[in-house]
């Protein structure tokens, strides 16, 4: 992993460690070089070595880089900017690349930056979030999965970065310069919440506070974030209402609803590496990585609501964490069946604890406390399913399809069509009547 390192050697943090899996990397393909609209920073798109310029200067930056040629750690650095085509700002996007990245992007993605749409008229507004700052809410009401905004980053750049300090601003400002005018005025606007103790430089400080997860480029295996006009401006929350995604073909960032949000109500997603721990954790988690306290609802709570918040958490992470013994203890209630008998104090607790009433436990739980967890939502639906059709429930089958069809849009499990067709049809399933025993409640 790449990181950087000031003059003495010492390690500093780099930005996007919450950043989400990597894309698939994959191989090759030149890159044309060149300009042909004066007035764009590269409006031919392809890799340029771009003037080093002071950064957040007005006018346009173009053409080649002397200074950056001596720019040589782990890989030589190009600046490309796509598409290759002169494009306006918004779908303009500057990448900080390492050798031959640029072309095995092109080979895996000849199209690349292929075309998207984003919702129109837009679902959101920016506005003023109180002491978070600027935030996201939506401006309509929206359900589970649906797009709330999609976007094209104003610039990439490795999460971890290993060079010289002095270098690495170098290559920065160089990535800033080589910006559309009207993208360096919006990155100028974005903040710098890391302040001097926690950010080597200024633009690493504003890139580390808003950088959002992209993956893994093609042609290196380290990861990428990148900065957006508006969905860099979405804050965290331990209970989050929306997820985001790098689709790297169309060089978009989508986000996406993944419970209902109301209209006017504020957009959150999680900047943790998992949600489900403790209060204190997370709050360590978030001033460690990240330098904020967070203040989101349920870091909010006080008393027993606080307390009953953490035992929650404790139960999504422990399921998450149980997955074997949560398969053995289902195998066994469909191989047993439920007692028929009321059952004694004892038993009822076994009872609770048997596969199916983990997995219902686990969805109320995540229920009650907004917090789906990503690992855990459709192993979860998958045995409630299941359950409910050994015992021909039809109603419930289809419910809990119902939710995992919507939940595998807003992850992007790709499994929604085999939800929306067991909702359809819950009869239907290879599971229906399997164990022809009533459950006792
Ligand atoms: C990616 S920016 C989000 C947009 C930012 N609020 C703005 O005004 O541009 C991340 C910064 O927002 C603030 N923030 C985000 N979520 C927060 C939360 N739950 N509690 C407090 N501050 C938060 C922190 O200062 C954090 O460094």
């Amino acid at each position: 992993m790449q990181r950087v390192r000031d003059k003495a050697g010492e390690c500093i943090e780099s930005f996007g460690e919450n950043l989400k899996p990597p894309h698939s990397s994959t191989t090759l393909a030149p890159v044309v070089t060149g300009s042909a609209d004066p007035t764009a920073p590269d409006a031919a798109g392809g890799i340029v070595r771009v003037p080093p310029g002071p950064y957040f200067k007005d006018g346009p930056a173009q053409g080649r880089l002397p200074g950056l040629e001596d720019v040589n750690f782990g890989g030589k650095i190009e600046i490309a900017v796509f598409p290759r085509t002169p494009a306006p700002p918004h779908l303009s996007t500057s990448i900080w690349l390492y050798d031959g990245m640029a072309a095995s992007l092109l080979a895996l993605h000849p199209d690349f930056p292929a075309d998207f749409s984003a919702p129109s008229p837009p679902r959101y507004e920016i506005v003023d979030a109180g002491s978070a700052g600027r935030g996201m809410v939506a401006s309509v009401d929206l359900a589970t999965g649906d797009t709330i905004a999609r976007e094209r980053p104003l610039a990439l750049f490795p999460v971890a970065i290993a060079m010289d300090m002095n270098d690495a601003r170098r290559v920065y400002e160089a990535v800033v310069a080589s910006m559309h005018i009207e993208n360096q005025r919006v990155l100028r606007a974005l903040k710098n919440w890391k302040g001097a103790d926690r950010a080597p430089f200024y633009l690493k400080g504003v890139v580390d506070t808003n950088a959002i997860g992209v993956g893994a480029l093609p042609g290196n295996k380290g990861l990428y974030g990148g900065l957006a006009r508006d969905i860099c401006r979405v804050n965290h929350s331990c209970s989050p209402n929306a997820r985001h995604s790098f689709d790297l073909r169309t060089n978009s960032f989508v986000l996406r609803a993944v419970r209902p949000i109301r209209k006017g109500e504020e957009v959150y997603i999680s900047y943790l590496h998992n949600p489900a721990t403790l209060r204190k954790d997370r709050q360590e988690e978030l001033l460690r990585r990240y330098g904020f306290v967070c203040s989101c609802k349920y870091c909010s709570l006080t008393g027993q609501e606080s307390f009953d918040s953490d035992s929650n958490r404790a139960i999504i992470y422990i399921r998450w964490d149980d997955r074997e013994l949560d398969e053995a203890l289902f195998a066994q209630w469909l191989a047993e069946g439920a007692p028929k008998t009321r059952p004694t104090a004892f038993e009822e607790l076994a009872l609770k604890l048997n596969g199916f009433r983990m997995a219902e436990l686990a969805w109320t739980t995540m229920l009650r406390e907004g917090c789906i967890s990503d690992n855990l939502w459709e192993p979860v639906l998958a045995r409630l399913v299941k359950a409910h059709s050994v015992l021909k429930d039809e109603k419930k089958v289809r419910y809990y399809a119902t939710k995992a069809a919507e939940l595998a849009v807003a992850f992007e499990a790709g499994s929604e069509r085999e939800w929306e067709a067991v909702a359809k049809n819950p009869t239907k399933t290879d599971w229906w009547g399997k164990r022809n025993r009533a459950l006792a409640t």
